[in-house]
């Protein structure tokens, strides 16, 4: 039996609680501490699972997951160091921060993985990338996979790149949901009831997700089929162009790799 506990059970905490559980581990193998007690009394009527302080959620865990703010990291070190068992393998889900942080901190050969998550892990579709930190061994990355795959895919990816995924797939679910909710706009512009735009959609995000999941036609191949000669999608196309949405596209996600990197600076040893 693998005690997990999960320190801070706010959005990205309760999805993997959630999708643990949905997953088929039972309640009793998991464990979350939460700063605010209604939360935690919450959390615990929905899920049935166990919340604590730090300290009691330390002595019984095998894997402590790190899933506060990474502006509220430096407060959790303070409380883990002195109560973290030795071996227990720490799994960061925070953004920005290097699993060197841990290292520094924690006691000495802590074995630490840095994972970027995102939010589709509520409906177990998260996309994960997996760092190895210096004293985690093949084992532990294993382990964190096959944790993660219960709620969605995973890939392994050294721990350099993941400023940029984190601007990627980390922030990449808010880059498709504000793209919905500008679209929804235009059908509103249009005269289109809110309702009916919502469902036009959402149904052809969900579809052209499918087809770009078959992974069998490069996403240029998929967007020329829909781009008659003369027709109306190149009308479209050309006032994105010339708005310069794919510039700000890669400004966007550039600027996020940008934060990334500094949410770490501001850990960084003195
Ligand atoms: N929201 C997202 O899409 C993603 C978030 N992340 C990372 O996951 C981490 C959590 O993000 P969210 O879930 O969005 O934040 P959140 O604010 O929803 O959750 C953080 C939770 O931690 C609790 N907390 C803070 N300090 C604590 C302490 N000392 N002890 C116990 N609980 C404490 C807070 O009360 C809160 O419920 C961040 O580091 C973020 O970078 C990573 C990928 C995606
Ligand atoms: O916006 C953020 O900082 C977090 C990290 C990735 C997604 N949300």
């Amino acid at each position: 039996m693998t005690t997990i506990a999960v320190l801070g059970a706010g959005k990205i905490g309760e999805a993997l609680l959630s999708g643990l559980l949905q997953g088929g581990r039972p309640a009793e193998e998991l464990l979350f501490t939460e700063k605010h007690p209604e939360r935690a009394a919450e959390l615990t009527e929905q899920y049935g699972v166990e919340g604590l302080d730090v300290a009691s959620a330390a002595q019984r865990a095998d894997v402590v997951v790190v899933a506060v703010k990474p502006q509220d990291i430096e407060p959790l070190l303070d409380q883990l160091a002195p109560v973290i068992r030795p071996g227990t393998l720490v799994v960061s889900l925070c953004a920005g921060l290097p699993t060197s942080l841990y290292e520094r901190r924690l006691p000495e050969g802590t074995p630490v993985v840095r994972v970027m998550p995102n939010t589709p892990m509520v409906v177990s579709e998260a996309m994960s990338a997996i760092s190895a930190g210096k004293y985690a061994q093949a084992e532990h990355l294993n382990l964190v996979d096959d944790l993660l795959q219960t709620v969605g895919k995973v890939a392994r990816v050294p721990e350099n790149q993941q400023d940029a995924v984190t601007a990627l797939s980390g922030s990449g679910p808010a880059y498709f949901f504000y793209l919905v909710e500008a679209m929804i706009d235009a059908g509103i512009l249009l005269g289109i009831p809110r309702d009916l735009a919502t469902r036009l959609i959402i149904q052809s995000a969900v579809g052209a997700a499918q087809m770009l999941n078959r992974n069998d036609q490069h996403p240029v191949i998929l967007r020329e089929a829909v781009t008659s000669p003369a027709g109306t999608t190149i009308m479209a196309i050309r006032e994105l162009e010339k708005h310069g949405v794919r510039a700000a596209m890669l400004a966007a996600i550039e600027a996020a790799r940008d934060r990334s990197v500094e949410l770490g600076r501001d850990h960084e040893a003195d």
